[in-house]
């Protein structure tokens, strides 16, 4: 089972047809086809206040957008549906409404075997080094983070260093450097410069850090950190507790699809056929590094739960997960062999 909320079109309508809610079903848009939800929040802001965004299925392309007024619904449909939208990549949405039904929670077989290390995934670029720090680096870095101050986010906490990292366009701005990283990364920094050499090609050198602090339920959207944002690694150590990491490898079409016909955009019909799942546990204390395929090509996620399945084990999460992401500004385009996933060469 999954707590997703349970949409489905509306029946009746008046003499033409026509159903009122207000609630949107957008297909065509969503994290899988580079459409964060913090994003289409932003976009239907515009016609009303929005109380929630939500994925209609797990596709990732399909969004449920639910506004406190129908007539807020009503514009967005007429001002949106069927047209290019440019603060959202240019994509034509297809919109419908759509209605809440509390009864009938979604079944979705979200089981899916939880690995412990990255090599039995199979997903180039993907290591996982255990212990990466030790438990009193990992206190004083926890210290130095709470020493400062936290931005909030709707429902986690952040802190950037180097660059700031800005939402609403998933990008960097590279000509705002906010200065060195600070020195209480320098354990971390060292050990990772004197990493054996995991792909040669890579300069690990990083200039920015987000720290980000999940409470316990807490997770992060699928997404692919911006090609032309980020150079081709993304390190993530893990602090304070644990968590799941799931992969997604969406097939090319999944994330491609520009006319969601809508036979295909059935919101009653969640589809687990488009994408390739794979998921990791992520001790506190473990460093991940994503490169390669693993950082270009595969959408990570952080599923929303306060227990994990991890073999027969149980896994509470801690009442807080706190993560370091070190990365390097990416200063030109991308030149990934992804074209596919790549904001540079699309
Ligand atoms: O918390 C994490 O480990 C991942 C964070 C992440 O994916 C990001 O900041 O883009
Ligand atoms: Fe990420």
């Amino acid at each position: 089972m999954m707590g997703l909320p349970r949409f489905a079109p509306p029946k009746g309508g008046d003499a033409a047809g026509r159903v009122r809610s207000p609630n949107l079903f957008v297909a065509n848009c969503g994290p899988a086809v580079g459409v964060s939800h913090d994003v289409i929040k932003a976009v239907f802001g515009r016609f009303g206040e929005v109380k929630g965004v939500y994925a209609a299925d797990e596709s990732g392309a399909r969004t449920i957008v639910c506004y406190s007024e129908e007539t807020s619904a009503e514009s967005a449909a007429e001002a949106l549906n069927g047209l290019p939208c440019p603060e959202l990549n240019g994509r034509s949405l297809h919109i419908r409404y759509s209605v809440l039904q509390p009864s009938s929670p979604v079944k979705v077989n979200d089981s899916v075997h939880v690995a412990l290390d990255a090599s039995v995934l199979n997903i180039p670029g993907l290591h996982l080094m255990h212990e990466f720090v030790s438990a009193e680096e990992e206190q004083e870095l926890l210290t130095a983070v709470d020493d400062r101050p936290w931005n909030n986010l709707a429902k986690r906490r952040v802190q950037h260093y180097g660059y700031e990292f800005c939402y609403e366009i998933r990008n960097v701005d590279t000509k705002k450097h906010l200065g060195e990283l600070p020195s209480f990364l320098s354990c971390v920094l060292e050990r990772i410069s004197s990493l054996p050499d995991i792909d040669t090609s890579l300069n690990l050198h990083v200039d920015q850090l987000t720290v980000n602090e999940y409470p316990i339920g807490v997770g992060l959207a699928p997404h692919i950190d911006t090609h032309s944002a980020f150079e081709g690694f993304i390190f993530s150590l893990s602090l304070a507790g644990p968590c799941i990491m799931e992969f997604r490898r969406y097939s090319e079409g999944a994330w491609l699809i520009d006319n969601i016909s809508t036979a295909e955009a059935r919101d009653d019909c969640p589809d687990h056929t488009n994408y390739v799942r794979k998921a990791i546990y992520l001790p506190a204390r473990s460093m991940l590094l994503l490169s390669g395929e693993a950082r270009y090509a595969w959408h990570h996620y952080i599923p929303h739960h306060k227990i994990d399945f991890v073999g027969e084990k149980v896994i509470k999460r801690s009442p807080r997960r706190v993560s370091f992401t070190l990365r390097r500004v990416r200063h030109g385009p991308c030149e990934c062999g992804f074209p596919q996933y790549c904001d540079s060469q699309r």
